[in-house]
């Protein structure tokens, strides 16, 4: 079986005059975690948005290469919707909607034509299960989500995106926000998903990257200065900034 699940290759990406990634070239592999690591503004927010098209919604936002998801180049002739149901994504502030725990679930699959309402509560329970938060919220599904501390608030970000089936989720510095308790919650919880999904996740934070990811790409100036095995990166890098990088002398 091929284990890329994204293939990159020769990505340039212009914010109008501005490069903000300079030929990028990479694999991503299936169902591993793939951290995203680098200082501020160095580009890492830019690529991920690159694996589900959504700079598309940025003015002046233009990019040449290849983006392959499967082998099929995702900026050619692609149905964005159908790409952005295969690579869901959960932002950095959590963002429910502001209604029922239960309709945060239901919202995106009902949009989707799913009306049965035994699928539903089905599929509710499944993705809140799948996101380690169906204990704490199975008697109050029709309470506010907005009423849910900030961990849950995430986690239940996460069980809205698992509710698409997507293939893959990205993550865009999705812990944060929150306290270590509700972190150490979901980097639990990405151990579990990685069995089912393939998911790429940018993170300020090294030992975060150290602790969840298979593999790490470290980022500087709009350029992928090393891609490897999350281990060598942080015990052996064979760059000398990723070294100058990871053992905090910039950045
Ligand atoms: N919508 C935009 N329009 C113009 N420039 C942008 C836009 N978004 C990002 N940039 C610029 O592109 C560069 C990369 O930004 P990006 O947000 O991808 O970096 P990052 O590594 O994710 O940063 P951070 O860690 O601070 O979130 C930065 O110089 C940023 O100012």
């Amino acid at each position: 079986m091929n284990n890329k699940k994204f293939e990159v290759k020769n990505l340039e990406l212009y914010y109008g005059d501005f490069q903000a990634l300079k030929n990028i070239n990479l694999e991503i592999p299936y169902k591993k975690v793939t951290a995203l690591i680098g200082p501020s503004g160095c580009g890492k927010s830019t690529f991920l948005r690159c694996l589900n098209r959504m700079n598309d919604l940025i003015d002046g936002c233009h990019i040449e290469g290849l983006v392959t998801l499967d082998q099929e180049n995702i900026y050619d002739n692609y149905d964005v919707i159908n790409l952005r149901t295969r690579v869901g994504m959960v932002f950095q502030k959590p963002n429910p909607f502001p209604k029922s725990i239960y309709d945060n679930i239901a919202y995106g699959p009902r949009c989707h034509g799913l009306k049965d309402k035994n699928k539903l509560d089905e599929l509710v329970e499944n993705s809140l299960k799948a996101a380690a938060l169906w204990d704490e919220v199975k008697d109050r599904l029709k309470d506010s989500a907005l009423g849910l501390s900030g961990g849950q608030q995430q986690r239940l970000c996460i069980a809205r995106a698992i509710a698409m089936e997507p293939e893959v989720i990205l993550m865009d510095e999705p812990t944060s926000a929150l306290d270590p308790i509700a972190t150490a919650k979901i980097e639990e919880l990405m151990e579990e998903l990685k069995k089912n999904y393939t998911i790429v996740i940018v993170t300020h934070s090294m030992q975060q990257a150290a602790r969840i990811s298979d593999n790490t790409a470290f980022f500087l100036m709009g350029e992928l200065i090393e891609f490897d095995k999350t281990e060598k990166i942080f015990s052996t890098p064979t760059d000398k900034r990723t070294e100058d990088y990871i053992t905090g002398r910039f950045g």
